[in-house]
């Protein structure tokens, strides 16, 4: 059974997006402005339909939207130029705060992008969705302009799960399934009732976000999720269900190696609880394996994710809050 808080808060805060048309949302909007920040890696197939309609209808069509920024996380393809001509302003991951040493990854991303929005909610969404629509953003935004008392929305939906041309309806979102489920039940029962922990869209306030570390890679969600719950309490969060999110699966292997991130930020989290004595796990290599001729060849991977402080703390010894023209 689920704790009698998780139970109730989700029938107090999980909504659907049909909830929250955009004509509400920007009549609930006020004063506040609102950033759209897509992290992108080598996503030229799929991100300039999500930046132009975001731009036609959040921005051209209803003001929700007051800016629309692309992080490009180190792509070697033609992401940047076709976020570009869509309409969104790019900005290259290493060139904000180039002072600092660089991690790497979508949680990398995320973190530098408070750097270079103002926003006063900032909306994180994935840009490998294949099947965008503009209530992606209307959705999150819902309960936490109509709201005070919520900091933090999740997205929720079904995820298909494509393999070699077959659709499963509900057979994606396998690392959730098999790992951050269970673990989340296992050492945060409070959280059970988040639908989508790994969603990799999500709208925050400012001053929250400004005020939780950010895990590199992969960690960068459920590190959040646990961070946020801690500062705000499970209220302060709420849940939107954006229907069916289709993006492009990656391989085992692949989710193997995320599975590790999110393992290595889960272990920090347990220690620093006190539910676990070692600071650091035995090991952070992965030994995956490839089947020869001869046999079976070992590819090893770091999974080890490091985290940035609370960017409020690395603006605040600096001259001003955003950073100076040139230095992004
Ligand atoms: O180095 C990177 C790698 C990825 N991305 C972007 O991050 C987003 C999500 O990455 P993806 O590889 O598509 O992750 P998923 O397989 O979709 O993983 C799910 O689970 C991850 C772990 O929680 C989350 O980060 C994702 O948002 C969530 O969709 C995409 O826009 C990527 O282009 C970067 O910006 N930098
Ligand atoms: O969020 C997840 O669980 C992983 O990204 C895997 O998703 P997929 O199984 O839908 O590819």
């Amino acid at each position: 059974m689920w704790p009698s808080e998780t139970a109730a808060w989700f029938a107090r805060r999980t909504s659907s997006a049909r909830d929250w048309p955009a004509p509400d949302a920007l009549a609930a909007k006020g004063d506040s402005r609102i950033s759209v920040v897509l992290p992108a890696r080598d996503e030229a197939e799929t991100i300039g339909g999500i930046v132009r309609s975001i731009r036609e209808s959040l921005m051209d069509q209803f003001p929700l939207v007051d800016e629309l920024v692309v992080i490009d996380s180190r792509s070697s393809d033609d992401t940047a130029l076709v976020a570009t001509s869509a309409g969104a302003l790019v900005v290259a991951q290493d060139e904000i705060l180039a002072d600092l040493p660089p991690l790497w990854g979508k949680g990398e991303a995320l973190w530098k992008s408070l750097a270079v929005t103002s926003g006063d909610v900032i909306v994180f969404i994935d840009s490998d969705i294949r099947n965008f629509a503009p209530h992606f953003v209307t959705g999150l935004l819902g309960p936490i302009l109509a709201d005070p008392t919520v900091s933090y929305v999740k997205a929720c939906y079904d995820r298909p799960l494509t393999e070699h041309g077959t659709v499963s309806p509900c057979e994606g979102g396998r690392v959730t399934e098999i790992l951050a489920r269970p673990l989340i039940n296992m050492c945060w029962p409070e959280l059970s009732g988040i639908l989508q922990p790994l969603a990799g869209e999500y709208a925050g306030r400012r001053s929250l976000l400004e005020n939780v570390p950010f895990v590199c890679g992969y960690g960068v969600e459920i590190g959040l999720l646990i961070d946020i719950v801690n500062l705000v309490g499970l209220d302060g969060i709420a849940q939107v269900d954006l229907g069916v999110r289709e993006h492009a699966n990656q391989s085992s292997a692949a989710l193997g190696r995320m599975s590790g991130q999110i393992l290595d930020t889960v272990w920090t989290r347990l220690y620093r609880r006190g539910l676990i004595t070692r600071q650091e796990p035995p090991s952070t290599e992965l030994a995956q394996f490839t089947r020869t001729a001869v046999g079976y060849r070992p590819n090893h991977h770091d999974i080890r994710v490091t985290e940035r402080p609370p960017m409020a703390d690395v603006l605040a010894t600096r001259p001003s809050s955003l950073a100076p023209e040139g230095e992004l």
